[in-house]
């Protein structure tokens, strides 16, 4: 076993207290509250709370080495207390080496971007199990160790998770991982001492300001993770966004670019976009496809380069992508039998996804009209909120704001701010009901029989956050249950 001495390789540091020469720990943690005897305590600055003030609870529950960026007061021999410019950074680094350098023995692929990465990961990992091979996946939806599914609780795991996580992938003989990068992963180090094959991106737009305060900082976030490509890996952009230059200034790794609109290395022609499907000319080969939207155009031409750049055949992969539906909650169809209604849920809950769906409802839907419920989260974001309500209500016909997840704010003052986004004549047209159940029931009684209703924001999610809880709610079954209602009317 390492010593701590070993573990802190590479990283500058300075140490009080005991020695790390002969210190193997038992254990590393980011939470006073979860540490144990022989662990390390890394003592990290939030936004909001500071690790720094839990360092003695830390010791109190058996800790015996502290990470921090300032010595505590008191210093006890017998703890180690090794000082670093930033926690953020050294600890991936650290916990790495504690888990003996997973992501060195398989190879990890990264995907950010403000929309897109929860489905492109998802359908890199089906792809690669239908490939063949053992494969791990990290992302909003759920964690994968090939078969076995884990909860996932954040986009991107925090260091000690994202590498203990890489290490039971490595452990099952994992020989890909497909993982999400967030922003705030990126900014916040946790992708820190990963090691990469590969990175992609597939879009940036208005998202996350509460966090990074600026568009700019945003983009910056998101660059990190491109910053840290080393030389053997790809960096794969979508061309047709503005900032994907932006990502590979001074990047080590070899670029490639994906697009519809540019001259790049992968293409993809739209041949027809409707709601049973894509039909595309990928990589100058006629495809189709039953996912839907010109978004997830872009989302498979980035799987398809991703697998073509890890060597994998062509034909075999054209071949399996054409046969993969949806993941969950990104542009599900809810249908009942008898109801010609047709419903979609979709996790759109950024105002450029939102405008996405939209649109590609309104290129495919040519009769009927198209009604949105869609609620902004709370504690979160609050500048796109009456962007979002202008986005559903231009393409919609009409429009029912609602709850999203509310958190600890007020529903109504959360409709407020999106009802703020709204001209007079929209707001005239415009319903508003807090209760989300509601809200999707008043979508259904409205509908006819060539409508589409579109139930955004939500997509995979089985509760709702109100007030520091998780309320059961899924959007999907509140949609089968007002349909099962509604079918009166049409029968
Ligand atoms: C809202 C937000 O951004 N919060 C971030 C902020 O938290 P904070 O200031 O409240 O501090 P904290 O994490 O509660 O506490 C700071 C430290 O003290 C420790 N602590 C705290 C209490 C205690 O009793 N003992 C103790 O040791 C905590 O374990 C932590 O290490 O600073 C922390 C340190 O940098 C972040 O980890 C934390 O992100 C949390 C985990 C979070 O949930 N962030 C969300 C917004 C997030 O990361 N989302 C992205 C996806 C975004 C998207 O694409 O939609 C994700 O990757 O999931």
């Amino acid at each position: 076993m390492s010593t701590l001495k070993d573990l802190l390789a590479n990283i500058n540091y300075n140490i009080k207290g005991r020695s790390p020469a002969d210190l193997e720990l038992a254990g590393l943690c980011l939470d006073s509250r979860q540490a144990k005897q022989g662990w390390l305590f890394a003592a990290l600055p939030g936004s909001q709370v500071d690790g720094h003030d839990y360092i003695e609870q830390a010791l109190a529950n058996g800790c015996s080495a502290v990470l921090c960026e300032r010595w505590p007061q008191k210093i006890a021999a017998k703890v180690c207390y090794i000082k670093v410019e930033k926690v953020a950074d050294a600890l991936g680094p650290l916990a790495a080496n504690f888990y003996e350098q997973p992501s060195q023995q398989l190879a990890l692929v990264g995907v950010t971007g403000t929309n897109g990465k929860t489905s492109t990961v998802s359908l890199l990992y089906r792809l690669f199990k239908k490939l063949g091979h053992k494969v791990g996946l990290i992302s909003t939806i759920e964690n994968r160790i090939d078969d076995e599914v884990l909860k996932s609780t954040h986009t991107t795991p925090n260091a000690i998770e994202l590498q203990a996580l890489l290490a039971q992938m490595r452990d099952a003989a994992c020989d890909y991982v497909f993982m999400e990068v967030s922003s705030h992963a990126a900014e916040q180090g946790r992708i820190a001492g990963a090691h990469f094959t590969g990175g992609v991106f597939s879009n940036i737009s208005h998202d996350h300001l509460d966090y990074h305060k600026t568009f700019k900082n945003y983009i910056f976030a998101k660059k990190r993770f491109f910053d840290q490509l080393p030389s053997s890996a790809f960096a794969l952009v979508n061309a047709d966004d503005k900032r994907a230059e932006v990502m590979l200034q001074n990047c080590s790794a070899k670029a490639y670019r994906y697009a519809q609109k540019q001259l790049a290395d992968f293409r993809f022609r739209l041949l027809e976009n409707s709601l049973s499907g894509l039909q595309l000319e990928l990589d100058g080969q006629e495809f189709h496809c039953s996912l839907v939207g010109d978004f997830n155009a872009y989302n498979l031409l980035a799987v398809y380069a991703t697998a073509i750049l890890l060597e994998e055949p062509k034909t075999e992969v054209l071949r399996i992508l054409s046969s993969l539906k949806p993941p969950a909650g990104r542009f599900e169809y809810v249908r009942i039998p008898n109801n010609p209604v047709q419903a979609i849920v979709d996790y759109a809950h950024t105002p450029d996804a939102l405008e996405k769906v939209l649109q590609t409802l309104k290129a495919t839907t040519s009769t009927g009209r198209i009604i949105t419920v869609v609620g902004c989260g709370g504690n979160r974001d609050n500048s796109k909120r009456p962007i979002m309500a202008q986005k559903a209500a231009a393409y919609s016909d009409l429009l029912i704001l609602s709850s999203d997840n509310p958190r600890f704010e007020e529903p109504e003052a959360i409709l407020d701010e999106m009802w703020a986004g709204l001209s007079k004549a929209q707001q005239a047209q415009t319903y508003r009901q807090v209760n989300r159940r509601e809200a999707i029931r008043w979508a259904c009684q409205l509908a006819q029989a060539e409508d589409v209703i579109l139930v955004a924001g939500k997509g995979h999610e089985t509760y709702q956050e109100i007030k520091g809880e998780r309320l059961p709610f899924d959007d999907r079954e509140e949609l089968r249950q007002a349909l099962e209602e509604q079918l009166a009317k049409f029968v």
